[in-house]
């Protein structure tokens, strides 16, 4: 079940320091968005943000607030444990249990969530994410090897099978292509659009070819200086921002002129 996230005014502080300022949005549902921006804009920083994976790290904090479907995900009855099974995350490096076999590292979510299922009800579930995540044909020979036997894309889509083992609402990733090669870029790019049809995805890349290639919708941010928070500069149709962006730090930042 794929649902839509708006942000309004949302500032997020590691300490005292904001990192991030005054961000409002609105993410479609079955849509893919991409975040693009300069290095240490805040696009890692704000994502977490958006399942509350930004709290692991000690002393962050938010103001604002990130509605999933209407539901305010900063509620105080909320379990941020919940919220990161209904919003998961890819991250830039593959990280599968290098140990633990394929099956298991898909079932891995399903079990920290402590949902108890029948074998067969597991060799489904294995077996649905794998296809999902287009990786079904390469491993279904060797579902009991271990995760680090595979290639560095394939581990991607095993952790991207992993993600959507648990059936979440939203898909983040964070720079999901920029530890593989280019075939292996390709074929998460072509998973991206089929994932579309069932999730929301929102994605951080620093490749503008692939947030044109990928998106719907794109969202520029950007940072005035070192120590300023990163902002949300704009944000519309992916088309409108390659080719006519309304801010000229946009049309400056797509075009390679800085950044
Ligand atoms: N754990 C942390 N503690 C303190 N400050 C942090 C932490 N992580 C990030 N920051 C700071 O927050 C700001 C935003 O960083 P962030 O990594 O979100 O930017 P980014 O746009 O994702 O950068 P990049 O494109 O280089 O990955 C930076 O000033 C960074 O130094």
């Amino acid at each position: 079940m794929s649902k839509r996230i708006d942000v309004s005014d949302l500032n997020v502080y590691y300490g005292d320091f904001l990192a991030v300022e005054g961000v409002t949005m609105a993410v479609e549902a079955r849509s893919v968005t991409a975040f693009i921006g300069p290095s240490g804009c805040g696009k890692s920083t704000f994502i977490r943000t958006l399942n509350r994976l930004h709290e692991v790290v000690p002393g962050t904090r938010v103001e604002g607030k990130v509605l999933l479907d209407g539901q305010d995900l900063y509620g105080p009855a909320v379990d941020p444990v919940v919220v990161r099974r209904q919003i998961g995350m890819v991250f830039q490096r593959p990280n599968p249990f290098p140990t633990m076999s394929l099956r298991d590292n898909v079932l891995a979510g399903i079990k920290l969530n402590n949902s108890r299922m029948r074998k067969s009800e597991a060799d489904d579930v294995v077996e649905r994410s794998l296809r999902g995540a287009n990786l079904w044909n390469e491993a279904k020979d060797r579902l009991d090897t271990p995760g680090s036997g595979l290639s560095g894309g394939q581990q991607q889509r095993l952790c991207i099978a992993r993600a959507i083992a648990v059936e979440p609402d939203v898909l983040l990733m964070d720079e999901p292509c920029s530890a593989l090669d280019p075939i292996s870029t390709l074929a998460i790019e072509d998973l991206i659009a089929e994932l579309k049809e069932n999730y929301t995805i929102v994605i951080v890349t620093h490749n503008m070819q692939q947030a044109a290639r990928v998106s719907d919708r794109t969202a520029f941010f950007n940072i005035a200086g070192t120590g300023q928070p990163g902002k949300l500069i704009e944000m519309d149709d992916t088309t409108k921002i390659f080719t006519n962006p309304g801010e000229k730090a946009t049309e400056d930042y797509v075009s390679g002129r800085f950044g």
